[in-house]
């Protein structure tokens, strides 16, 4: 801008003429997706739209390209926004969630797809699978580690027996408040209802503030919000999206004793996913039951210099071994070094999955 003397009303009709040019340029780029639809569908009468590398690769140019004042975080946000409106003109994304509505997964599919996506509560994690398998949706949302409570072996037993596959991963701050609804005796708070790793998650602020009252565990942090809507004497733990759906009150905010308390969730679909440049896979591996049997496993990463990020032991359903492996490591599994590295592990191992290899989270 210039160095003319600047007042409320030049800002303000600057900012009009800014709007002006920001509108123009949005629809501009709806109209190129638009335009990218169509070549998609004439290229594949089956085409997949949504490409989880290009979103990736677009989300970090514009954190890296951001010149501020506005946080990288925050750009980014906007643009998420902006290309999940792009891809619903493309056509709508539909996306099942571990609901009930107000989750903490639902607010994880939203900042995943952006606000624009359809997204659909389902009661349990294999009913998330079931959905995605049976083409009732695209994609599915499912939690599956928290950096407090560690791993979440549902979802992983459900990969077993799953042919979909890992398309992307969002990893969630997760803040947890005391909630409260205008009909709450605020001082008479006897009971408090919430998921049980919510609990476990805040158990050190309870047992400080509020030592005598009931915890009672339920199915969802939402379920608890929805209670406290019925009971004068009760308060919920619950996140911002179950507060805002029961209009419920914040009396305590950002109650979890580790102050890092993030949860990381999977994106499942049908999609194999090409390379974005900064890559996770995810494999499931039997070994057989003999000793330096990990140490075999794992030994061509460390020669290969690949990255572990994640390595979890779970007891094999199958019953012909007795223990798989869910590593989960980086690079994408079209690169030369990562393909070797599983032409090894297929050697040493009794059975390997890939169950995917996906951009790594971005927001
Ligand atoms: O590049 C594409 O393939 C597009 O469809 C465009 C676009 C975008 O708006 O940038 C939209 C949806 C896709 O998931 C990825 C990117």
């Amino acid at each position: 801008m210039s160095d003319a003397p600047i007042n409320l009303e030049t800002l303000r009709q600057r900012i009009d003429e800014l709007d002006s040019d920001i509108l123009r340029l949005i629809s501009e780029r709806a109209e190129c997706a638009r335009r990218v639809a169509e070549i998609k569908t004439q290229e594949d009468p089956q085409a997949v739209f949504y490409r989880p590398e290009r979103e990736a690769q677009v989300l970090r140019r514009i954190m890296e390209l951001n010149p501020g004042p506005l946080d990288g975080e925050e750009m980014a946000r906007l643009f998420r926004e902006i290309m999940s409106a792009c891809l619903a003109l493309e056509q709508p994304v539909k996306v099942a969630y571990l609901g009930p509505e107000g989750t903490f997964t639902q607010q994880a599919a939203l900042k995943h797809f952006g606000e624009s996506a359809v997204s659909l509560p389902m009661a349990a994690i294999d009913e998330v699978f079931r959905e995605v398998e049976a083409g009732a949706v695209n994609y599915g949302v499912v939690p599956v580690e928290n950096s407090t409570e560690g791993v979440i072996n549902h979802t992983l037993d459900s990969f077993m027996d799953s042919g979909l596959s890992i398309c992307g991963e969002v990893v969630l701050r997760i803040h947890h408040h005391l909630l409260v609804a205008d009909t709450t005796r605020r001082d008479k708070v006897s009971r408090i209802y919430s998921h049980p790793q919510s609990f476990a998650q805040c158990r050190k602020w309870l047992d400080a503030h509020y030592p005598h009252a009931e915890r009672v565990p339920v199915s969802s942090n939402a379920e608890a919000a929805r209670l406290v809507k019925t009971e004068w004497h009760s308060a919920a733990i619950a996140g911002d999206m179950a507060a805002k759906l029961y209009d419920l009150t914040r009396i305590a905010e950002k109650i979890e004793d580790r102050p890092d308390n993030s949860t990381r969730f999977l994106i499942i679909g049908n999609q194999d996913v090409p390379m974005s440049g900064e890559d996770k896979t995810s494999i499931v591996v039997a070994m057989r039951n003999q000793p330096g049997a990990l140490h075999d496993l794992l030994e061509p990463f460390h020669r290969h210099q690949i990255d572990l990020t994640r390595l979890e032991t779970r007891p094999s359903r199958s019953g012909v071994w007795n223990y798989v492996f869910f590593i989960d490591f980086k690079g994408h599994h079209d690169e030369p070094r990562v393909s070797a590295v599983l032409e090894e592990v297929r050697l040493r191992a009794a059975e390997v999955k890939v169950l995917g290899s996906f951009p790594q989270g971005v927001l």
